[in-house]
């Protein structure tokens, strides 16, 4: 079997995607927010907080958040942008995957008057027995240039974060024991996350940075949307395009997330 259908999530319409080995991904339409990745073992690989809302009140605490027009607070715009809290449209899909898509027309009114520039974005979702592929483009659909940074904010589910390790960011492996927020920047090479259930490999193409993100326990028990604990169990390896980059008329920007689980 490998289909698409639609669930909740919460209170969230949802896209479940299924490949004929059995690994399944769900994608809210909200944010087009991936929320659940599991490979064909059924184990998932994605963390979501038990206190996140799941009603389209604010941006899902978990999964994967895309992150456009603007990184955290680098800009006028709204913190980390607005891509993760619009209602995005599904494009297509098929045997295994599925493409979102979100363009200026489908903001609402003071969405788009803040950033008012005509683009249209894909998110293209892909799962096979042991990989999710993610691909995102930014497409320039006006008469005139725009800058934008984009990411996506993968919050990888962990056993323990002190038990952690993520290579090739730096010499020798990472490791984080409390708050961490660290962008790498002119990241190319592929990385590693042991500490799941399993080594996951990661590369990217387009996004020229990587961001490694955790909360540590006073920034977690802060944050309103996630359980006081919950932060041992999730580090945040982001690919990233931090410094914004100008698009023409015209012209489009690809960035592409694969993450494979080791046998
Ligand atoms: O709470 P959020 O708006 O989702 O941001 C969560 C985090 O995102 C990124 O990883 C930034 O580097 C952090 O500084 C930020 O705290």
């Amino acid at each position: 079997m490998s289909t698409i259908d639609m669930v909740d999530y919460g209170q969230l319409p949802a896209v479940r995607i299924r490949s004929a080995d059995g690994a399944q991904a769900i994608v809210t339409l909200y944010g087009a927010h991936l929320v659940s990745w599991q490979g064909a073992d059924g184990a998932e690989r994605l963390f979501c907080s038990a206190a996140s809302r799941l009603d389209g009140s604010r941006a899902i605490r978990g999964g994967v958040p895309v992150i456009f027009p603007q990184f955290a607070e680098r800009g006028t715009g709204m913190r980390h942008g607005f891509a993760r809290v619009a209602t995005w449209r599904v494009q297509e899909s098929g045997a295994g995957f599925a493409v979102f898509a979100l363009e200026n027309s489908d903001l609402p009114a003071a969405l788009a008057h803040a950033w008012p520039h005509a683009f249209a974005l894909t998110l293209r979702v892909e799962v096979n027995g042991a990989a999710l592929a993610l691909a995102l483009k930014v497409a320039n659909t006006g008469a005139d240039a725009f800058a934008f940074s984009a990411a996506l904010h993968t919050y990888f589910l962990v056993g323990e974060l002190a038990r952690v390790r993520i290579g090739g960011v730096q010499e020798g492996a990472l490791q984080i024991d409390d708050k961490f927020d660290h962008i790498y920047r002119g990241v190319d090479g592929a990385m590693t996350l042991a500490g799941g259930s399993a080594t996951l490999r990661l590369a990217q193409s387009g996004f020229t940075d990587a961001v490694v993100w955790n909360p540590g326990a006073l920034d977690a028990a802060a944050l309103n949307d996630m359980q006081d604990a919950e932060y041992r169990r999730f580090v945040c390896i982001e690919p990233a395009l931090i410094e914004p980059l100008t698009l023409a008329p015209g012209a489009a920007w690809r960035g592409a997330h694969t993450v494979s689980i080791e046998p």
